[in-house]
């Protein structure tokens, strides 16, 4: 391997955030990761890795208190994820609930913005595209899609000073298998592709995220991929707070998404959703450690390692 093409070290950002959740517990899911060893398993593929921040939400007690709490947060995280974007690192965030990717997603797209488009394969067993409008939870992890889109919430739609982060056909959400009837006609009007879980059990995992990559590179500079944990069955990942029967089984997107993120134009990656409250027997965490070290492994099928855009910063963050 040549030096110039050394794999970027990777910038893990813990999200510890659980207000934009009805069952807060995922906001100790990345600090339980952390101690469970996450950096070193990373490093074992080969790569660097190291944890660059911390990031914690206001506590809110009151459910008025928490879309404030996650916009305050939000603004925080979002320059937590930049710093490293900027070294030529590859932003790796764990959360904490979804309503995280409202800030990983914006410092992405503020990165970008002016060279081009980002994209975004989303895989949820929900939409998160609610707005404060139509959500019957109330809870901000069921908006982010939304927010990030130009809809709902002025403090999260505005976050860096400009709507609309992503253009909905440069978006794909893989998984979906429970939402409600306003977020889904947000997303129909827009016209985001949906591949909802019928979609998936029919075509197989590996079929679905191959034509949602492709979808996201097209009209973009770079990309991302955030996972949320409820994506996958429930038997391979009891320890999130909303869990929906008949997901993802591991093993296939074990297998879809390795090496994935090898690719130069993967922006960030992002897992979230992780609650520790609800892992007796660890199964969770270990479901993601290996969806990211398969996402991070330094090879994927054919892929071409990636190259280290900043030397200096690199050998900064190893
Ligand atoms: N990221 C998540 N786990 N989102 C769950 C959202 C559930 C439901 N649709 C709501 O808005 O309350
Ligand atoms: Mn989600």
């Amino acid at each position: 391997m040549k030096h110039d093409m050394l794999p970027r070290p990777l910038a893990l950002i813990g999200a510890e955030v659980g207000e934009g959740a009805s069952d807060a517990g995922c906001k100790w899911g990345s600090q339980a990761l952390r101690e469970r060893g996450l950096a070193a398993h990373l490093r074992a593929s080969g790569r660097a890795a190291r944890w660059t921040g911390m990031v914690r939400a206001p506590a809110a007690r009151h459910s008025a208190q928490r879309l404030r709490a996650v916009e305050h947060f939000s603004a925080a995280l979002a320059q937590q994820v930049l710093g490293p974007a900027r070294a030529g690192a590859l932003p790796v965030v764990v959360g904490g609930d979804h309503s995280c990717a409202v800030g990983t997603w914006s410092a992405v797209a503020e990165h970008w913005r002016a060279q081009g488009d980002i994209g975004l394969v989303w895989i949820d067993a929900h939409l998160d595209a609610h707005t404060p409008a139509t959500s019957l939870s109330g809870a901000p992890h069921g908006m982010p899609v939304a927010a990030l889109l130009g809809h709902g919430s002025p403090g999260l739609a505005l976050l860096q000073g400009w709507a609309g982060k992503l253009k909905p056909h440069n978006l794909v959400i893989l998984g979906a298998r429970s939402f409600e009837a306003g977020e889904q006609a947000l997303l129909t009007r827009l016209g985001v592709r949906v591949m909802y879980m019928e979609e998936v059990a029919r075509r197989g995992f590996g079929a679905c995220f191959a034509e949602a990559l492709a979808l996201v590179q097209r009209h973009t500079v770079a990309w991302g991929l955030s996972f949320d944990l409820d994506a996958l069955d429930p038997a391979d990942a009891p320890g999130t707070g909303t869990p929906v029967a008949a997901g993802i089984a591991l093993a296939d997107a074990l297998a879809a998404l390795r090496g994935c993120a090898a690719d130069p134009a993967c922006a960030a990656l992002e897992l979230v959703e992780y609650n520790p409250l609800h892992d007796a027997d660890g199964r969770t965490a270990r479901a993601a450690f290996a969806l990211l070290k398969a996402m991070t492994a330094p090879q994927g099928r054919g892929a071409r390692p990636a190259p280290c855009a900043a030397a200096q910063a690199c050998a900064e963050l190893s």
